[in-house]
């Protein structure tokens, strides 16, 4: 079959209105309008393409970005583009660059830490990128004092960062506090006395985040202006005085929370990606399973397929509703914050570092079970998937490893715990920590696989896992004299309840998201099927936890698969609908076997052609190389 719309017939077998559904996964109508838009827009204008990208040298790689970027930005302006509509300019044109930095950490370090003075002086030249900065966190060794690594557009492009270094007057060491410092002269670019700047070298991947210009910082004999200290938190008066505000030390990481935020949302989208691609080519791929002459089978309905398949579907869904209400969160803590109301600041703190280091680790390895459920051909770089998990993978590690990230929320778990005793009731995402005394002792009401659809019943036992785990670590730390030598002996069991907490979080905002009225055909069932697939899959999954803490039985457990897989065949006819709802161009998937017209193998076989290496019929290096080998082996023959 050529030409053609080749997922026709699995488009018709939807049971519920895809137009609605793209509403609802954009957030809303003028979300959806805004990103179709703007979608459109990168997809159909020549200077963002992007299929060369794994072909090209470093700096012909790098020199590309800058070109995109400088034009990005001029579009922006001649279009007069809302904030709005250049992040999803941003995102479709789908390239990390150092603007990301920029945009991301530069902006709101300064935001969130100046003063309204500091803010009037350097928002306004960052807005016009009159000034372009980094965020110059991380270090080579240890200790804010050697050398700053890794921040994403130090490396070859910033004038300005936001330096996290320590502070020290009078003798006395006042802890990391946050610098702005220019680095290279806004004439030549060349950087300033005392500084040395470079990147930081090939990252993992051809293409990927070698877009980015990492870089490696050092400073010798700088000064920094005094009114160059990012002073909201504290300051030094021009006497050389430390003093603080009336705010908490923690907001000078406030940054870190922001980002963490952005980068749950971000989640949704690479793994909905990898998503889409796999499962088109689900449906296209026809393997084995032929009877009686007829078709063979497609992959998509093998039920194996679909048990590594679609509960990444369904995680796609969770994290983008999870990431949803993170957004609010995090705009809540920040009214709250302009207030002077800390309060929810340690939870918003633990919320961001636990589901960003969830969602990002989930979302890894997605993409690499996707690039295999997509046989060998996932393995071509055509594909999108091998540049997209080596553009994801890092995800993992920056904005704090994930492991770091988990050991900060089982802190703040064993926190509200202990303040249970003292009659703090706790509020927000635990709040369920209130009923510990229930949570430990109830159990399960499932009889039938179908009780295990009852949203009550899945609360309660994540609930009752996850407090049963947090109030076990909380009392083996109990006994250790030392509780940092405690917090460390137990740091793995620490990790599993901050892990079991945190799936709650996404499971429990899945299903608050069902109690809202969603409009469409069909859409909130389907959504009700995704639900109880992803809550399902993690208890299968994790069900030696929930077996171990006697939140179920055996017999439950058992009931809980034969409920997911009856729910696997609820799914396999809305698949490919579920992942149009997306609505990626196939620009932005970058992949020709997740192509909308499902025209896989005529588009792989003329890409294959365009592989520079099939430029001559005879390679280069041929007759210098092989031919006198060949040669060789003949003479060494007739002898
Ligand atoms: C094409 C061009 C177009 C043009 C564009 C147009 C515009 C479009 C806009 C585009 C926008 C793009 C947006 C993109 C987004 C950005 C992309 C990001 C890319 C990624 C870059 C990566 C950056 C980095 O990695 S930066 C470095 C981050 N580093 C870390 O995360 C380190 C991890 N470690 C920690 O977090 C530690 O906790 C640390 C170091 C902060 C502190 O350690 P400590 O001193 O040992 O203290 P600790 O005991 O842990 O904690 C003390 C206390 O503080 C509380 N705490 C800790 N952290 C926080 C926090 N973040 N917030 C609040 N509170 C915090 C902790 O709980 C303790 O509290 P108590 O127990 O109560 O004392
Ligand atoms: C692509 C990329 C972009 C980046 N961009 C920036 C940027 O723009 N600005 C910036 O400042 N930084 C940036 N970073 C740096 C990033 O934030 C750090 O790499 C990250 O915070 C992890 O720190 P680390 O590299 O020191 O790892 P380490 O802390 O050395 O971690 C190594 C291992 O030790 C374990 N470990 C460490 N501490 C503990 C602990 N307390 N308990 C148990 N285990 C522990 C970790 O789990 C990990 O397995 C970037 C990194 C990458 C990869």
């Amino acid at each position: 079959m050529e030409g053609g719309d080749h997922l026709a017939h699995e488009r018709k077998k939807a049971q519920f209105d895809v137009e609605a559904m793209k509403i609802v996964w954009a957030g809303s109508r003028h979300a959806f309008e805004v990103s179709d838009r703007i979608s459109k827009l990168v997809a159909s204008d020549p200077a963002f393409r992007k299929d060369n990208r794994p072909m090209l040298s470093r700096k012909e790689l790098f020199k590309n970005t800058l070109r995109k970027a400088a034009y990005a930005w001029k579009r922006i302006i001649e279009l007069r583009l809302s904030e709005e509509e250049a992040s999803k300019l941003r995102f479709y044109v789908d390239e990390p660059a150092f603007t990301d930095l920029h945009w991301g950490m530069f902006l709101p370090a300064i935001k969130g830490q100046g003063t309204e003075e500091q803010q009037q002086k350097w928002l306004p030249l960052a807005y016009k990128m009159q000034i372009i900065g980094c965020y110059a966190q991380t270090e080579l060794g240890h200790g804010s004092n050697s050398s700053k690594w890794w921040p994403g557009g130090l490396g070859k492009i910033s004038t300005h960062a936001v330096v996290y270094a320590r502070l020290i007057t009078d003798g006395q060491d006042h802890g990391v506090h946050g610098f702005i410092v220019q680095l290279r002269s806004l004439d030549d670019h060349s950087p300033l006395p005392g500084i040395t700047v470079g990147d930081i070298g090939m990252k993992f991947g051809n293409g990927a985040y070698n877009t980015m210009d990492n870089g490696v910082l050092r400073f010798d004999h700088v000064r920094i202006p005094r009114d160059q200290m990012l002073m909201k938190v504290s300051q030094v008066s021009r006497e050389g005085k430390y003093s603080q505000s009336n705010v908490p030390r923690q907001l000078v990481y406030g940054t870190m929370v922001f980002v963490r935020q952005t980068i749950v949302a971000d989640a949704s989208c690479a793994l909905s990606r990898a998503v889409c691609i796999a499962t088109r080519y689900s449906a296209v791929r026809r393997q084995f399973g032929s009877q009686n002459g007829g078709p063979e089978t497609q992959v998509i309905d093998y039920k194996t397929q679909q048990s590594r398949l679609f509960p990444l579907l369904a995680s796609a869904y969770a994290f983008r509703f999870v990431g949803e209400w993170l957004k609010w969160l995090y705009t809540d803590v920040t009214q709250r914050l302009q207030a002077n109301d800390f309060s929810t600041l340690p939870e918003a703190h633990a919320c961001t570092a636990g589901l960003k280091s969830l969602t990002t680790a989930a979302t890894a390895d997605g993409i690499e079970e996707c690039r295999k459920l997509c046989g060998g051909h996932g393995y071509l770089c055509s594909s999108g998937l091998p540049e997209l998990f080596a553009v994801y993978v890092p995800a993992c590690t920056y904005e704090g490893d994930n492991t770091v990230l988990l050991l900060q929320v089982a802190r703040f778990l064993v926190k509200t715990l202990s303040q249970l005793g003292s009659g703090k009731q706790p509020v927000g995402t635990t709040a369920y920590m209130g009923q510990v005394e229930h949570l430990m002792q109830c159990h399960c009401n499932v009889q039938k696989a179908e009780d295990w659809l009852k949203p009550a019943v899945i609360l309660e036992a994540f609930e009752a896992r996850s407090a049963r785990m947090s109030v076990a670590c909380a009392k083996n730390l109990s006994k250790f004299t030392n509780p940092e030598e405690g917090f460390a002996e137990l740091s793995g069991d620490l990790v599993e309840a901050a892990i079991a907490h945190c799936q709650l979080i996404i499971v429990s905002k899945f299903i608050e998201k069902l109690q809202q009225d969603i409009p469409g055909k069909g859409v909130k069932q389907q959504l009700g099927v995704l639900c109880n697939i992803y809550a399902l899959f993690l208890l299968h999954k994790h069900q030696g936890d929930f077996l171990s803490t006697g939140c179920i039985t055996p017999k439950q457990a058992y009931l809980a698969n034969e409920q997911l897989r009856a729910l696997y065949s609820q799914a396999r006819p809305n698949a490919i609908a579920l992942v149009d709802a997306f609505n990626y161009t196939d620009h932005y998937l970058g992949s020709i076997l997740g192509c909308y017209d499902g025209n896989v193998y005529p588009k792989l076989y003329e890409a294959a052609w365009k592989d520079p290496l099939n430029d001559s019929v005879v390679p280069d290096g041929y007759r210098e190389y092989i031919w006198p080998m060949l040669k060789q082996q003949l003479r060494t023959a007739r002898l």
